[in-house]
């Protein structure tokens, strides 16, 4: 197949607002596909490469050779370039690797061309788009929507199960289990206002209660181990395995051989209390020796036992007997929101975020946001998407500084992937995050209007804030008092940013 076929099918489903015929289109050009490229052009159409790191980054493609005059690239040409590149990424050869980008995008034509560059920079739409291709593979492959929803759960990606979709239909998708280093997609979770409610919406009752957990402002974990290999990725899936050393020996000091446990890691301090999340989250704080304790919070496997579909109470009571009480989050069992709320002051007190109210009686609901996991977090935070950024001037002059903030507007009629602008920021930005965002923002960048730069709406930020009020200055008729930058979040794809009900509800 050519890769033409996918620009153009990947056009035609931007153009669309339905749903349908997105999928229908995907449909169609899976059904077009060889059997070995279906996995390749689901992945393609999705607007993801295979190789999660190909070393090509928006400076490599700053200035690209002439198109092509016609197509003559194949997916499978495609994928082998990339392939190509992703092995040199770690050798340092930049002559190397340059050659190679420039004989993959001159073989490419115009519109090739602006399709290779917006997924190298990640400028192309995710997430809302995973749900669409499962859709279409379930009709190309003729199985059920929602085999194909399970087992991509399971194997951590819709691209992992294409195949056995397309080659081993119903039976084959069914068989797709939780596997020892493999990642599956972590369980999320909904929110509540108070923890009255959040035990409610659990069902605890004095017979059934449920398990209040302190919830760590750190980054989320899923440790694989398979004897002395450890495997360590983060929400997103993305391998953090030489960056934790501290949690792989953790892990293998642990008693069982074969593992998977989801939980969280924090960097605290002297006293115990957890450090700004900037420090967890930097490389080169950890570089510099802020050491992160792993704290865990789940089991999925235990040598040799799937504990996906054991109810959390097994579920804990195996974590319990697994992992030392300084390596598990804290915890309350209860069904009495009174002795809940005591248990909520000690951890806001001890420099936590919040908690995590769980059935006891659940499943572990891969990739799911079931209600079978609440959030209470009292200090409110919004993720929004960065629609553009403004040079700056004095002190930040030659840096991206002023950011432009949207809101997802799922619910306006006519136009369901549009961002609404809530308003901008320039606070809260450390040195590191203004250099980090400048190369960022210059890579996504779309049109340049004065000192505005419009990019690509796939940043996602965490924003604190102090209020919402009515304004009319921008479209969705409200603004951010007092909006800071807390945190970019890599590992949250823009169809996860928060909408602009959930922003208009602050109102109240
Ligand atoms: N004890 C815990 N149980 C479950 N999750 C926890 C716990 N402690 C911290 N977390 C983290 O809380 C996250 C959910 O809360 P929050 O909304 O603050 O994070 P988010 O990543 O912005 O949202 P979400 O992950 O729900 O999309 C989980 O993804 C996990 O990383």
């Amino acid at each position: 197949m050519l890769l033409l076929d996918v620009v153009e099918t990947s056009a035609a489903v931007a153009a669309t607002r339905s749903r349908k015929a997105k999928a229908a289109a995907i449909a169609d050009l899976l059904a077009r596909c060889g059997r070995d490229e279906v996995e390749l052009v689901a992945a393609y159409v999705g607007g993801a490469l295979r190789q999660r790191r190909t070393g090509v980054g928006w400076r490599g493609i700053g200035t690209l050779p002439a198109p092509a005059a016609a197509p003559s690239l194949t997916v499978v040409e495609v994928d082998a370039a990339f392939e190509a590149l992703a092995a040199l990424a770690g050798t340092g050869s930049q002559a190397a690797r340059r050659e190679a980008v420039a004989r993959l995008f001159g073989a490419a034509t115009a519109s090739e061309q602006a399709w290779l560059r917006a997924v190298v920079t990640g400028a192309v739409r995710q997430g809302a788009l995973d749900a669409v291709v499962q859709e279409a593979v379930a009709a190309a492959a003729g199985v059920p929507l929602a085999a194909v929803r399970r087992a991509a759960m399971l194997a951590g990606s819709t691209t992992a199960v294409v195949a056995t979709a397309f080659d081993g239909g119903e039976e084959a998708l069914a068989a797709v289990g939780l596997e020892v280093g493999r990642p599956v997609l972590p369980m999320l979770a909904s929110s509540a206002t108070s923890v009255a409610e959040a035990l409610v919406r659990v069902g605890a009752t004095p017979a059934a209660p449920a398990a209040v957990d302190t919830k760590l402002d750190g980054i989320r974990v899923q440790v694989h181990r398979d004897g002395d290999d450890v495997l360590v990725v983060t929400r997103s899936l993305d391998d953090i395995t030489a960056r934790l050393p501290e949690v792989v020996a953790a892990v293998r000091a642990l008693p069982a051989r074969r593992l998977v446990l989801d939980g969280e890691v924090l960097a605290l301090d002297d006293a115990g209390r957890p450090r700004p999340f900037q420090e967890t989250a930097s490389r080169t704080a950890m570089g510099e020796g802020v050491v992160v304790t792993p704290f865990f919070f789940d089991v999925l496997h235990l040598d040799g036992r799937d504990l996906l579909d054991a109810p959390g109470a097994e579920r804990a009571a195996e974590l319990e007997a697994l992992v030392p009480a300084r390596h598990r989050v804290q915890r309350l069992v209860t069904a009495d929101a009174a002795e809940a709320d005591v248990f909520v002051a000690g951890v806001l007190a001890a420099g936590h975020e919040g908690v995590v109210v769980k059935d006891l009686a659940a499943p572990y609901a891969a990739g799911r946001r079931g209600a079978a996991w609440v959030k209470v977090k009292p200090v409110h935070t919004l993720d929004l998407v960065v629609l553009g950024v403004e040079w700056g001037s004095g002190r930040r002059e030659g840096w991206l500084s002023n950011i432009h903030l949207g809101a997802r507007d799922p619910d306006r009629p006519g136009a369901p992937d549009e961002f609404v602008m809530l308003g901008k920021t320039f606070k809260g930005m450390t040195d590191e995050i203004l250099a980090w965002q400048t190369e960022r923002f210059l890579g996504l960048e779309t049109a340049r209007e004065g000192h505005v730069v419009r990019v690509a709406p796939v940043q996602v930020v965490e924003i604190a804030f102090d209020g919402v009020q009515r304004s009319s200055r921008y479209p969705g008729g409200v603004a951010l008092r007092f909006a800071r930058v807390l945190r970019y979040r890599d590992d949250k794809a823009a169809s996860e940013a928060d909408t602009l009900a959930t922003v208009q509800a602050f109102l109240a």
